[in-house]
C-alpha cells in the first residue's frame, strides 16, 4: 500500500528535470502534431502549468483567442482535492458550440489524470494536449510528446533554479 505520509515527489523514484530549452523544443514538437489535428478557434490553458505551453503553442499555430481554466490540486507535491479557481468564459463556451468542438485545451502534463478528467467533462469535444504524460493519465490525452513512468517527478524550469551538484564520487545520485 502507498505510504500516504509521503508526497508524490518523495514516492517518485526518478527525477526528470526539464530546462527552458528542452521545454521550448518539446512544445514546438507538440505543435507540429497539433497542426494536423486543428484548426482551433481558441486555446484554453489549464492554469497555472498550462500557461507557458499554451503561449508557445498559440504563437506557433497563430491562435490569438486564449482563455484559462484554473484548476489546482497539488500543494507543492502533495495531491489534495481538485479546486476549480476560475471557470471557462461564456464567450469561449459559445465559440466551441457549448461542447468544445474546435477548441484546444493545453496543460503541462497529465499525472493521475484527475485534472484532465475534470476539464474534459466541461468540454467533451475539445482536443486535449499536454507536453508530458504519465501512464495513468495518458488515456485522457489526445496529443502529447513524451511519456515518463508513473514514479517519475517532472521538474519544470519555472519551479527550479541552477544549483551546485556534488560529484558522483561524493555520493551524488
Ligand atoms: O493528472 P493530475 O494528477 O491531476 O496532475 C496534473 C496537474 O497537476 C499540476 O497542476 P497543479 O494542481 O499542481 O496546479 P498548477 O498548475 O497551478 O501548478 C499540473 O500542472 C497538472 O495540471
Ligand atoms: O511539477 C510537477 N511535476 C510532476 O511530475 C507533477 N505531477 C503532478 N503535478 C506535477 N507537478
Ligand atoms: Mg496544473
Amino acid at each position: 500500500m502507498a505510504d500516504k505520509t509521503l508526497s508524490a515527489e518523495e514516492r517518485a523514484g526518478r527525477a526528470f528535470p526539464v530546462s527552458w530549452d528542452q521545454f521550448h523544443r518539446d512544445c514546438r514538437a507538440l505543435t507540429w502534431r497539433l497542426n494536423e489535428a486543428g484548426p482551433f478557434a481558441a486555446i484554453i490553458a489549464i492554469t497555472r502549468g498550462g500557461l507557458v505551453p499554451a503561449a508557445i503553442v498559440a504563437r506557433e499555430l497563430g491562435v490569438r483567442v486564449i482563455d484559462t481554466v484554473g484548476v489546482a490540486s497539488y500543494d507543492h507535491t502533495r495531491q489534495g482535492e481538485l479546486n476549480v479557481l476560475k471557470a471557462i468564459s461564456e464567450d469561449t463556451l459559445k465559440l466551441g458550440s457549448g461542447t468544445g468542438k474546435g477548441l484546444l485545451i493545453v496543460d503541462d502534463l497529465v499525472d493521475t489524470g484527475k485534472t484532465a478528467q475534470l476539464v474534459r467533462e466541461m468540454l467533451p469535444d475539445a482536443h486535449f494536449a499536454t507536453v508530458y504524460a504519465k501512464p495513468k493519465g495518458r488515456p485522457l490525452v489526445d496529443t502529447f510528446i513524451t511519456e515518463v513512468s508513473q514514479d517519475t517527478w517532472i521538474f519544470f524550469p519555472w519551479d527550479t533554479a541552477l544549483s551546485f551538484a556534488p560529484p558522483l564520487r561524493d555520493g551524488a545520485a
